[in-house]
């Protein structure tokens, strides 16, 4: 992929992997040619009850290591349709996670993903199957946010 889709536009905004977000949480990956594979470590800022992370942010990272897979290989956006999350153990705070999204099937621009999360020893912490809508899209520039826009009330 093209990396420089990834610089000097909206994307670096990207709640999950963006470079220019303050609040991200500045995921990184590696591309294979069957998945897509991410190393995360919760911090405390991403805790719902004490010591494992909030179930929103766990659906981030799949929902995130699953659209990267999609991003790189096509080039082109996808958005997330669908996805159901069977959470099996808690993520702890403060121990590093790999996340890995794989393709399953496509119909059309449809693609049918799978994701998981693992301990590094292996153990299966969470796992989703989403749907992804491919889009045509042409990344835009950075644009400058209208007064007021992005801020809080
Ligand atoms: C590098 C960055 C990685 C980022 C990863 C993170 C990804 C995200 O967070 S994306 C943001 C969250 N998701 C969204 O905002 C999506 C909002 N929804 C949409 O934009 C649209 O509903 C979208 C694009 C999914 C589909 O819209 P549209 O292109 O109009 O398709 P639509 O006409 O509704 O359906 C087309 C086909 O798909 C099927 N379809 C649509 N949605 C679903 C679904 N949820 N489940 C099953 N099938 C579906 C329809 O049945 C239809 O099939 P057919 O024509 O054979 O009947």
């Amino acid at each position: 992929m093209d990396k420089s889709l990834l610089n000097n536009n909206e994307y670096s905004w990207c709640f999950a992997c963006g470079k220019d977000n303050p609040s991200g949480l500045h995921m990184r990956f590696e591309i294979d040619d069957d998945k897509c594979t991410a190393y995360f470590t919760p911090r405390r800022e991403h805790q719902s009850y004490p010591g494992r992370m909030h179930g929103g942010l766990v659906a981030v990272l799949l929902d995130e290591v699953t659209g990267n897979y999609l991003f790189a290989k096509e080039g082109k956006p996808s958005y997330t349709a669908k996805i159901e999350i069977r959470y099996r153990q808690p993520l702890a705070i403060g121990e590093e996670v790999v996340c890995t999204g794989r393709e399953l099937k496509r119909k059309g621009r449809m693609v049918e993903m799978q994701g998981t999360i693992c301990k590094k020893d292996g153990t299966l912490l969470a796992e989703c199957l989403s749907k992804m809508m491919i889009v045509d899209e042409t990344p835009q520039p950075s644009r400058k946010l209208a007064a007021g826009e992005g801020e809080e009330e």
